[in-house]
């Protein structure tokens, strides 16, 4: 029997910056992605895929609340427009994954419209924290602030500012069984898309979506949790994970034990918003079980599963 491994996608490898924003260079970026999966595919794991949204649900909630604005018409709820994104990034993987492995006679990609539960008193609907959609200028910023003084933004790693939203924790994976279901079925499942479409459960057991969007990378370490993968594998915009990012003595991790990168946790070298999300859900995953996470870029996954490159996590 094959190992289960999940594997989540930035939205920033999709949408790298604001000049790329268009659907066709989602498209191309995906194309790319999808070159790495394939290459994974011959490898010996069932593969299940996450991606995030982070850019792709700012934008889509900024286009219906200009269109709001200017021609009246009705603003699209922010679940909605995660809901509206996982579809949309969803099918650029899907058919990208099937285009390529129909030369081989097979269409086995599948995206599933994925819930998860969120706890409507999380105190992360009080304090936004997760950036969404374009970067800004200082001078942007504070024309959009004077404009929209409900409105929160954060600095991002240096390279602009971003509007922040609520991001609760995510507590269970609505569809969590359909998923590994069709993985058992020989299916690559997208699933948990822009880390999920954020709801509540009310009294009566009925669900119904809130404002928020979940970090994608603690829904995928959740959804590898509760369909029992071995692997976690978290991509992001560098090849290794670093300690000392930045400084003359900055160096980058290969192998490390949790015992290890707790350590370098609780001596503060990621910072919140980035890096230490990644790291969080990575130690969780192995806590409940999880044999290995792998950090690492799209472009370097091959190599990284190949044990060539990358940061890899290990429970011994
Ligand atoms: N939802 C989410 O975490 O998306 P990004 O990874 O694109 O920020």
């Amino acid at each position: 029997m094959k190992e289960l491994m999940v594997v989540a996608i930035g939205g920033n490898s999709i949408i790298k910056d604001n000049a790329s924003q268009s659907i066709e260079h989602q498209a191309q970026a995906v194309k790319a992605v999808a070159e790495s999966v394939l290459e994974m595919l011959a490898s010996d794991y069932d593969i299940v895929l996450t991606h995030g949204n982070g850019p792709q649900v700012g934008l889509d909630l900024r286009r219906a609340e200009i269109a709001h604005e200017r021609e009246g018409l009705p603003l699209t709820p922010l679940a909605n427009c995660v809901a509206d994104t996982q579809g949309g990034i969803g099918y650029l993987i899907q058919q990208a994954l099937n285009n390529k492995l129909a030369a081989r006679g097979e269409q086995k990609a599948v995206t599933v419209v994925t819930q998860v539960e969120v706890d409507k008193n999380d105190p992360g609907f009080a304090q936004p924290t997760k950036p969404i959609g374009a970067f800004f200028s200082e001078a942007q910023r504070d024309e959009l602030q004077r404009a929209h003084p409900d409105w929160h933004f954060v600095e991002d790693a240096g390279r602009g500012y971003r509007r922040v939203v609520a991001s609760p924790q995510p507590v269970r994976i609505v569809e969590a069984d359909a998923i590994k279901a069709l993985t058992q079925k020989g299916f690559v499942v997208i699933g948990a898309g822009g880390g999920g479409i954020p709801v509540v459960r009310s009294a009566e057991g009925d669900y119904q979506s809130v404002d928020a969007v979940i970090d994608k990378d603690l829904s995928t370490a959740l959804l590898a949790r509760e369909i029992n993968a071995n692997v976690l594998v978290i991509t992001t915009g560098v090849e290794k994970v670093c300690v000392n990012f930045g400084k003359p003595n900055q160096q980058a991790l290969d192998t490390v034990n949790v015992a290890q990168m707790t350590r370098y946790v609780e001596e503060g070298h990621f910072p919140a918003g980035s890096m230490l999300p990644k790291i969080a859900a990575s130690l969780e995953f192995l806590h409940y079980g999880g044999s290995r996470v792998i950090i690492t870029s799209p472009e370097c996954l091959p190599a990284a599963l190949r044990g060539e490159t990358g940061t890899h996590i290990v429970n011994a």
